[in-house]
């Protein structure tokens, strides 16, 4: 029997939609203090239940808010679900949002350091694998200079050089991850490949179906944040895309 790499059990998200325009800081306040700011509660994710195994490569897919990107960020651990858990063995590596933890006032070293906390990793890991991330970023000087001068394409070259520094069990993959140029970009395809190649669990969203079937050998639809289907790539793709026609 397989081994489970990814458990999600009866996973809620709950988000607090303001239910009212609020013009300015000011009027936001007062409202606060009299108690008149009203929420709307916003399910995105409601009663996920999932099991991945050790290997599979499984694509996630749905319309535009279906709740994809929360359930991977939940799975990532960068959120906390309402309600329910979320099980994952081994080293996860999320390349999701690149960069998300960086501040801009420190240096790219200084990040490194940062974001690998972030990330979870210990420090004497990162100081061990210091020098190859730079190398890998190909940023060479500018990793002294601060981050608000670096551009986006450089942001997320530091942050996939930091997320990737470990061989990782699972993998997770955003489709609209921006790598920089194209070069690096076939630099980090390769880097992706080479985890594939080592047996890697992958989840990946894409609203690309051809993107999905190239890559998965199974998928999970979801729909205004409920699972309505999930298994083999043929028969989940064929769902989604009667729903797409
Ligand atoms: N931080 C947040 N606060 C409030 N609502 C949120 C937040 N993050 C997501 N949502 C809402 O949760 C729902 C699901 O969002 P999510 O980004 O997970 O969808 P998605 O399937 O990834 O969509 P897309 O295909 O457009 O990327 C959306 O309606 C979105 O507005």
């Amino acid at each position: 029997m397989k081994k489970t790499a990814v458990d999600v059990s009866h996973v809620s998200m709950r988000f607090n939609l303001a239910s009212q325009k609020v013009d300015n800081l000011k009027e936001y306040f007062i409202k606060l203090i009299r108690r008149e700011l009203k929420y709307k509660e916003f399910w995105a994710l409601q009663d996920v239940s999932l099991r991945i195994d050790q290997g599979d490569r499984v694509g996630i897919l749905g319309l535009n808010g279906a709740g994809k990107s929360t359930l991977l960020k939940i799975i990532a651990g960068v959120l906390k679900p309402t309600e329910g858990s979320v099980t994952v063995k081994g080293r996860i590596a999320p390349l999701l949002e690149l960069g998300a933890g960086f501040e801009k006032e420190y240096t790219g070293a200084e990040n490194i350091y940062l974001y690998g906390a972030v990330l979870g990793y210990p420090r004497e890991f990162i100081a061990e694998k210091y020098n190859e991330i730079i190398e890998f970023s190909e940023l060479g000087k500018f990793i002294d200079v601060p981050l608000k001068n670096y551009s986006s394409g450089m942001k997320s070259r530091l942050g996939f050089s930091i997320a990737t520094i470990v061989e990782p069990d699972v993998l997770i993959l955003d489709e609209v991850l921006a790598v920089g140029d194209a070069k690096f970009k076939k630099k980090c395809e390769a880097k992706i490949q080479s985890m594939f190649d080592k047996g890697v669990t992958v989840l990946f969203v894409s609203h690309s179906l051809a993107q999905v079937q190239k890559i998965c050998n199974k998928a999970i639809l979801l729909e205004k944040g409920k699972v309505i289907a999930q298994g083999g790539i043929e028969e989940v793709s064929a769902i989604y895309e009667e729903k797409t026609k």
